[in-house]
């Protein structure tokens, strides 16, 4: 296959362009923060100096960026992608972010003659470095189809959605029911041990239930521990939750249990825990008022 680009060298676009080499593909790699390329360099891949640079050099481009703002600024800002795609360009933008944010670039790429997919994912650092994420794309049905060798690589299970933004909302669901499972889980636990129980008999108890399910079975054991050490940082995890609760507001949509898992999320930032896994809002509910 053709070379491949990848903006964005964090948690998930490192271990997503690793696993890209490891496969056999060729791939150039940016980073805001140069200096997270080397290892990516040692491992065989090129470095652009500029997202434009990347997409010069590259049929496919993928990008992997925080946040709206991010996924906006290695497209639209000075050295960005717009400055050097064509017709013969495809920009992929797995990024999660909201469809809004999605058509505005899909609207860029398309005007210069390239072409566009967004292609969020579900699934975190492990299925990143084991090539088991699920891929939710959607716009340019033969972007998708040309890119599908290195969705092969990337993830398990790739789903193709339709119109560009149904990518977007469909991570954005996803990512607001995990929230709220998160702040249930932590109220659980913090409940069972102030209770008098032991909150490894409570994992034990739920993973041989009808609620048992990967996320509790993974990060209850580290969140016992006080261990908080990110794969999915709760800063990200705070963000989705307030891009899912805008989609509620664009449909009307009363979200009563997202809100609050939101407040938990926010209230975790405020206490700096924002860099920290997203598990680390357990903290929050050990918190008790002390008494009048
Ligand atoms: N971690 C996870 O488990 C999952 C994350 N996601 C989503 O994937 C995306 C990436 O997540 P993750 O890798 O964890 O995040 P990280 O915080 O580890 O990495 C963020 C990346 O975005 C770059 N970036 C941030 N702001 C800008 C900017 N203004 N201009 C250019 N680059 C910028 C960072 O560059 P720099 O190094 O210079 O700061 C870095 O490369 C997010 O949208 C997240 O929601 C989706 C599924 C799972
Ligand atoms: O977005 C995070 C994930 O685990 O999926």
């Amino acid at each position: 296959m053709e070379e491949i680009g990848f903006l964005g060298m964090g948690i998930m676009g490192k271990a997503m362009a690793m696993n890209l080499l490891r496969n056999g593909f060729k791939v150039t790699v940016w980073n805001r923060t140069l200096s997270k390329c080397d290892e990516l360099k040692e491992h065989g891949a090129s470095v652009g100096e500029s997202p434009a640079a990347v997409v010069k050099k590259c049929k496919y481009t993928i990008g992997m960026l925080s946040d709206p703002p991010a996924a906006l600024s290695v497209v639209f800002d000075k050295g960005g992608i717009l400055e050097e795609i064509n017709s013969g360009n495809g920009y992929i933008d797995m990024s999660t972010v909201d469809a809004e944010t999605s058509s505005k670039i899909s609207k860029a790429v398309v005007a210069k003659g390239g072409s566009f997919l967004e292609a969020p994912v579900s699934g975190s650092k492990k299925p990143a470095e084991d090539g088991q994420l699920v891929i939710l794309a959607a716009g340019d049905k033969g972007l998708y189809e040309e890119i599908l060798p290195a969705f092969d690589v990337l993830g398990k299970k790739s789903f193709f959605l339709g119109q560009v933004g149904n990518g977007a909302k469909m991570k954005l669901v996803v990512n607001m029911i995990m929230g709220s499972m998160m702040n249930a889980f932590s109220e659980g636990l913090v409940l069972a041990e102030k209770s008098g129980l032991s909150p490894n008999t409570l994992l034990d108890v739920l993973d041989l239930g009808g609620i048992a399910n990967p996320m509790f079975k993974m990060k209850g054991p580290s969140m016992i521990l006080n261990n908080y050490s990110p794969a999915f940082p709760l800063k990200h995890q705070q963000k989705d939750m307030r891009l899912a609760l805008a989609l509620g507001d664009e449909n009307a949509v009363s979200m009563p249990v997202a809100a609050a898992a939101n407040e938990g999320f926010k209230k975790a930032r405020s206490k700096g825990l924002g860099d920290l896994d997203f598990s680390a809002v357990y903290e929050v509910f050990k918190v008790t008022k002390p008494s009048p």
